[in-house]
């Protein structure tokens, strides 16, 4: 197993030059350690810079001011032999693949032991196929295998030449729930058994739940959280944190309420429809009896779930209370540590 490295960005910025000589700042003084060995995950909407900071880590682009280093390796400001040292050291694996349409599984997982003048590729690629799954496959060419192949062949060609770090940039990003899970635990595994430190960026909060236990908030270039995933997401400090979280819950309104919703609230008496969040302790605390109890409010519960952020609990509630008490309600909900929102009204 190889030693695992950290990652570090320090007060990293970066400016596209534009034909109008403003220039867009995609990164702005962003600090962030990621940890030897762990799976981070950078989560932001689209345009928020997530691209552009993971492609620093192996010097796809480089920084306008600031240090990115790969463990000792200065990656900013490294060429020639030392930065294809470092390109050999930090594996990537993309959404759409990038494998090479004429060669065969075999062919595309050896390339950068080719590329490395290894002799030893061909024993070295049925191990990597063996280590992702893809035993049998070997002869087939990439037009012949499913989504989750294709990416299980990209994991294979990227840790080909033994590499310390792997870098995800939206790989599961174009497959279905269901692969998308075996893709994500198959990363894991390889984390648990590599020792390799994983740095992936997506917009999805159901990969940071599943697989990260470090997790980084991004928006506009800069850092808005960090940390373990399960302290950020109990205490989301950040409007864009409390979107993230309070977005992936798989419960869904009942259809007779979800179509009778509207987004603005009708003249009259009417219902507000809530979401409830709760984190850690909370998903255990009596919410409902304290609200009705506490606050003499009517509170239906029209779909609930307890899931999880990787161990822990997580939980989602869907009420209907009147929509004269729902900024009551919400208050006091929130001053025990839940997150609300409104999802819109019912006449
Ligand atoms: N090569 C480039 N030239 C000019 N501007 C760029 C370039 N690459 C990215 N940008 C700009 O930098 C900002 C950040 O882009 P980036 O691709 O890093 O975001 P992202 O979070 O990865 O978005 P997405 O999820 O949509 O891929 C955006 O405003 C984008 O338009």
């Amino acid at each position: 197993m190889s030693v695992a490295v950290p990652i570090r960005f320090d007060t990293v910025s970066k400016v596209w030059p534009q034909r109008d000589g403003q220039g867009v700042r995609a990164l702005d003084g962003v600090t962030l350690d990621v940890p030897a060995g762990a799976i981070t995950g950078i989560i932001g909407r689209s345009g928020a810079g997530k691209s552009t900071l993971l492609r620093m880590a192996n010097g796809l682009e480089r920084p306008t001011a600031g240090t990115v280093r790969v463990g000792e390796a200065d990656v900013g400001r490294a060429s020639g032999a030392a930065l294809r040292a470092i390109r050999r050291d930090v594996g990537m694996i993309f959404q759409h693949f990038n494998l090479l349409a004429n060669r065969t599984v075999a062919g595309n997982i050896a390339l950068p032991l080719e590329i490395a003048g290894r002799r030893d590729a061909a024993g070295r690629v049925g191990e990597l196929a063996r280590l992702v799954g893809l035993d049998g496959l070997l002869d087939r060419y990439p037009a012949e295998l499913s989504g989750g192949q294709k990416q299980r062949v990209g994991i294979a060609r990227a840790l080909a030449t033994g590499p310390r770090v792997l870098l995800s940039d939206e790989a599961t990003s174009a497959l279905d729930p269901e692969t998308t899970r075996s893709v994500l635990a198959l990363l894991s595994d390889i984390n648990a058994q590599l020792g390799l430190t994983i740095l992936l960026i997506t917009h999805e909060m159901a990969v940071v739940r599943q697989i990260c236990s470090h997790v980084a908030v991004i928006e506009a270039g800069r850092i808005v959280e960090a940390g373990e995933t399960y302290r950020v997401f109990s205490a989301p400090a950040h409007a864009v944190t409390r979107s993230f979280l309070t977005g992936i819950t798989t419960i869904a309104l009942p259809r007779f309420v979800a179509e009778r919703m509207t987004e603005t609230r009708p003249q009259g008496p009417s219902q507000a429809v809530m979401q409830v969040t709760f984190v850690g302790q909370h998903a255990t605390d009596p919410m409902l009896s304290r609200l009705t109890r506490d606050l003499g409010l009517d509170v239906n519960i029209l779909a609930g779930a307890i899931e999880e952020i990787g161990p822990r609990p997580f939980g989602n509630l869907l009420v209907a209370l009147d929509a004269g008490q729902a900024g009551q309600a919400a208050a006091e909900l929130e001053r025990h540590g839940m997150l609300t929102r409104v999802l819109g009204y019912v006449a």
